[in-house]
């Protein structure tokens, strides 16, 4: 897709200040997005907006995602994605951090093609594939898949600090989640029953514990859940999406975090990968090419590392911007 830039940034990707709020009503927000659009894309700009049309993907939990369809001049017909971050998101992601991984692991062929950035969101390629479920991610050629994948996403470097986000992002979210206050007295009374004091000791011992392991640190997706992994079953192609909660963090973390989401919305860890099923996942991790080939004790030492770090990945569910989701277990 051939598009010039209108207001080019340091790395050539368009980029405009306006805004779009998503409080207005669809009809009014989507001339809004129209307009971006076309002041993004030179090659839109004089296009009359009855060549645009506007479809809602997916009202996520912290963005809204719009199809925006574009009959050009020359009758071909485009397609991208426009991303609206919800309001307040900005608290839980850092939207610098994730621009500048998906730069780069665009560049390593992940994810959705950044087209362009405005004020309260970004421009994407739509990928015309399908999202998968939670029982999909445990059949053996797709696991396969993910894990290899996930060695390839693992090796990709983002410039800037390799210092293990974990932590920080941990006791970010504590602070947070430790102060909060409901209006609804229900609500605060079952708040009250958890005790920060336990999880926080809980979470300190954890961090000795991995200390101990010296776990390798790789740049994580740590949001690898079956709806941000989509599939072209025609062409065969795997795709990685959503790169939001992406930073330098520990590589069992990632792996565990992935094993966790087979429980899916629902939360039924009677989906949660057996034994056999993780050292499926983890010959092709550690060796895509030769997977029979892994020693057991590689198995085993990766199945230690990623135990350790399941814990870290339903702390983190649990007082993380995903918690409706995660904390459920707990309940
Ligand atoms: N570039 C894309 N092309 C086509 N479909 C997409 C694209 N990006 C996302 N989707 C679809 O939209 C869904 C939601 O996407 P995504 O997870 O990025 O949104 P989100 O708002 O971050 O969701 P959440 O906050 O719940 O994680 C995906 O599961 C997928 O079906």
């Amino acid at each position: 897709m051939d598009i010039a830039p209108s207001v080019a940034i340091h790395d050539s990707i368009p980029h405009h200040p306006l805004s779009v709020d998503t409080a207005l009503s669809f009809p009014v927000m989507s001339h809004r997005v129209i307009d971006v659009c076309k002041k993004l894309f030179r090659k839109w700009e004089k296009l009359d907006d009855s060549r645009f049309s506007v479809e809602t993907v997916s009202g996520g939990i912290t963005n809204l995602l719009l199809k925006v369809s574009v009959k050009e001049g020359n009758g071909d017909n485009v397609a991208v994605t426009v991303r609206l971050y919800g309001p307040n998101t900005e608290y839980v992601i850092d939207r610098k951090r994730e621009l500048q991984a998906i730069k780069y692991l665009s560049a390593a062929g992940f994810g959705a093609k950044l087209l362009g950035v405005f004020g309260n969101g970004m421009v994407q390629s739509f990928i015309n594939a399908r999202t998968l479920n939670p029982a999909d991610m445990k059949k053996p050629k797709l696991a396969a898949e993910i894990a290899k994948q996930l060695r390839r996403f693992h090796h990709v470097e983002i410039p800037g600090s390799k210092e293990p986000q974990l932590w920080v992002d941990i006791f970010k979210f504590f602070e947070k989640a430790s102060s909060l206050r409901f209006e609804a007295p229900d609500m605060q009374r079952r708040y009250e029953t958890i005790s920060f004091k336990e999880v926080h000791e809980e979470v300190t011992q954890l961090k000795e514990l991995t200390d101990r392991l010296n776990a390798p640190v790789v740049f994580s997706h740590n949001d690898l859940l079956s709806g941000n992994l989509m599939l072209d079953d025609e062409h065969d192609n795997l795709y990685f999406i959503d790169f939001e909660y992406g930073s330098y963090s520990y590589r069992g973390y990632d792996i565990g975090n992935h094993f966790n989401e087979y429980a899916g919305y629902e939360c039924d860890y009677s989906l949660y990968p057996s034994k056999d099923e993780q050292f499926h996942f983890f010959r092709h991790y550690l060796k895509p090419e030769k997977p029979y080939e892994v020693p057991e004790k590689d198995l085993k030492a990766l199945y230690i590392e990623t135990h350790v770090h399941v814990s870290f990945a339903l702390v983190l569910g649990f007082m993380g911007p995903n918690s409706g989701k995660d904390v459920c277990h707990r309940f």
